[in-house]
């Protein structure tokens, strides 16, 4: 984590939680969570589709501090598009991030560098940070591979966008073989891709845009593991899943990343 860049602690909450579920969670979240914290970490939730307008009358309501996004969305803005969500209908519902290719999304539903860059740029669109999401499988981080993969999974995904969109997004390195698999990777194996993620945006973009884009890690993170992560230079938040599942854990996790304990 560097100081010019705040980090961002997202909850990924997958196909988890429905719309009433969705706002306890977010109550208890916001309760459990100061105000003050928002000032040294930026704390999102990403809940299913079906919950959004839930989520946004109580953060709008209460005047919460805490952001909200969506999973996916389209690469179309409209149109016979069945069962798609358009960027266009998550912005009106004041989403701030929407996640893009997500190792789910690339292997569930063979989303590949093509349709992830679609997504970015729909995203950009329409005002949201998309949060685009790389990471090795196992047999590629036993190869050794794994920052060549990396860097060519970013280059691939942010293809010809230029400087000033690059500076837009934000970057989610998600080790396939620590997703929900309590395996978390190392401090330094986090540091080690997010620096040459940093270096491939400085090569596609510029040193200053690389300096100022957000790299998250995501995969496993629990309140016990996320100050170290956190801690890493080119690290600057994490994307968590089943951690974020349950409100006094993720406020304990996002008071750690803003540097305190809860009171
Ligand atoms: O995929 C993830 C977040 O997008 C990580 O999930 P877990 O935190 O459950 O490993």
């Amino acid at each position: 984590m560097s100081s010019s860049r705040k980090p961002l602690i997202a909850g990924n909450w997958k196909m988890n939680l429905n719309h009433l579920e969705a706002i306890a969670l977010v109550q208890k979240l916001a309760f459990a969570l100061p105000a003050k914290y928002f000032e040294k970490v930026d704390v999102t939730v990403i809940p299913p589709f079906t919950d959004i307008r839930s989520v946004q009358t109580v953060v709008d309501g209460d005047k919460l501090l805490l952001t909200y996004g969506a999973q996916d969305l389209s690469a179309h803005d409209s149109g016979a598009y069945t069962g798609e969500i358009s960027g266009a209908f998550l912005a009106k519902l004041g989403c701030t991030f929407v996640v893009v290719g997500h190792s789910e999304r690339r292997t569930l539903h063979a989303e590949t560098d093509e349709v992830v860059l679609g997504k970015t740029k729909a995203a950009l669109r329409h005002g949201i940070t998309p949060i685009v999401c790389i990471g090795e499988g196992l047999e590629v981080r036993e190869s050794g591979e794994h920052v060549a993969f990396n860097v060519a999974q970013l280059k691939g995904s942010l293809a010809g966008l230029t400087a000033e969109e690059i500076g837009k997004v934000v970057i989610a390195y998600e080790p396939v073989w620590a997703i929900g698999t309590g395996r978390v990777a190392s401090a330094a194996d986090a540091q080690e891709v997010c620096a040459a993620v940093r270096a491939a945006l400085a090569e596609i973009a510029d040193e200053a845009t690389a300096a100022s884009v957000r790299i998250l890690y995501g995969g496993s993170v629990n309140s016990k593991n996320v100050g170290d992560i956190v801690g890493q230079t080119d690290v600057d938040g994490a994307l968590v899943g089943g951690a974020s599942l349950k409100s006094d854990e993720f406020a304990t996790l996002s008071a750690i990343a803003a540097g305190g304990p809860l009171p």
